[in-house]
């Protein structure tokens, strides 16, 4: 890594969004937006680029006989190493049963540990959808269980699953999360029984415990998918729920009686069973 790079502030009066494109459309690096302009950062010298939108804005006045002030500012700034800091900033998290720890942190002696590699994806355990989720994988499922982790992302709740002794299918909409899904399950030491780019429409088992934490519209669209996948005595746990939206997703699901809910944050996760378990 370069010990330092260039940060180019932009300062635009008006017309932000042709400005906009002609970055987009002629710089080779990223830039981020503000409310005035905008930053582009490199390790390489972004004079020449200062000039070009300066040309522009004077191109652009004159073509729209207005006066569009543009004023452009580059610094030198030292480069800190980012990497780092975003690895010190993930701090290992207990969670019932559960401790999941970053890859370059020691386990606990005393819990099921979740290595994650925070890199790959969603799902580090800290957010709130997360975290209950593993506290109903915690308590709801038991050894040799048949488990599918719909939604699975990181992978981090199938591999809680497989770790209290579960065979555990996985599937995801997202092909990147499948690939993470596999390389958390191999960073885990652990194995899933099935991994596929779909839905649980695709699943051709039935399951003791479906879990499912994605976000409020899609557990309306897939509900009749995700209890067809629920053995009869199953436990459905529907996570990725703002409680705005509880009463909305619970209306599909009125056929099944809720036997614990748990609220985080402005999250809700809500264990169901067939009425008749
Ligand atoms: C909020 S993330 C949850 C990730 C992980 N299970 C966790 O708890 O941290 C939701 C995941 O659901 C996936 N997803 C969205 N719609 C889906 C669908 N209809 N079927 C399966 N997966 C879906 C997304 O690609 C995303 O990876």
């Amino acid at each position: 890594m370069q010990e330092s790079y260039y940060e180019l502030t932009i300062s635009v009066s008006s017309h932000h969004e042709l400005f906009s494109d002609f970055l987009a459309d002629t710089i080779p690096v990223g830039f981020e937006e503000t409310e005035n302009g905008f930053i582009v950062r490199s390790e390489d010298d972004l004079q020449t680029i200062a000039w070009g939108v300066e040309q522009f804005a004077q191109a652009l006045s004159k073509a729209l006989s207005l006066n569009i002030e543009c004023e452009c500012k580059q610094q030198k700034l030292k480069a800190s190493d980012w990497v780092k800091e975003y690895q010190q900033s993930i701090k290992p998290i207990e969670i019932d049963k559960f401790y999941i720890h970053p890859t370059w942190d020691e386990p606990s002696t005393e819990h099921i540990n979740i290595e994650i590699d925070p890199a790959l994806a969603f799902g580090t355990g800290h957010h709130p959808t997360t975290a209950s989720s593993l506290r109903a994988i915690s308590k709801y499922v038991k050894e040799n269980d048949r488990v599918i982790d719909v939604g699975s992302g990181s992978g981090i709740l199938g591999v809680g699953a497989i770790k209290l002794g579960a065979s555990v299918d996985a599937c995801d909409t997202d092909p990147v999360s499948v690939e993470n899904t596999l390389e958390n399950a191999k960073l885990n030491g652990v194995e899933f029984n099935r991994v596929w780019e779909g839905s649980c429409s695709l699943a051709n088992d039935q399951y003791d415990v479906v879990v499912a934490n994605i976000v409020a519209d899609v557990l309306t669209f897939i509900a009749k998918d995700l209890k067809a996948a629920l053995k009869d005595s199953g436990v459905l746990i529907l996570s990725g729920i703002l409680d705005k939206y509880e009463d909305k997703v619970i209306k599909y699901y009125k056929d099944m009686k809720v036997v614990q809910r748990i609220a985080q944050e402005e999250w809700v996760t809500i264990v169901l069973q067939k009425e008749n378990a």
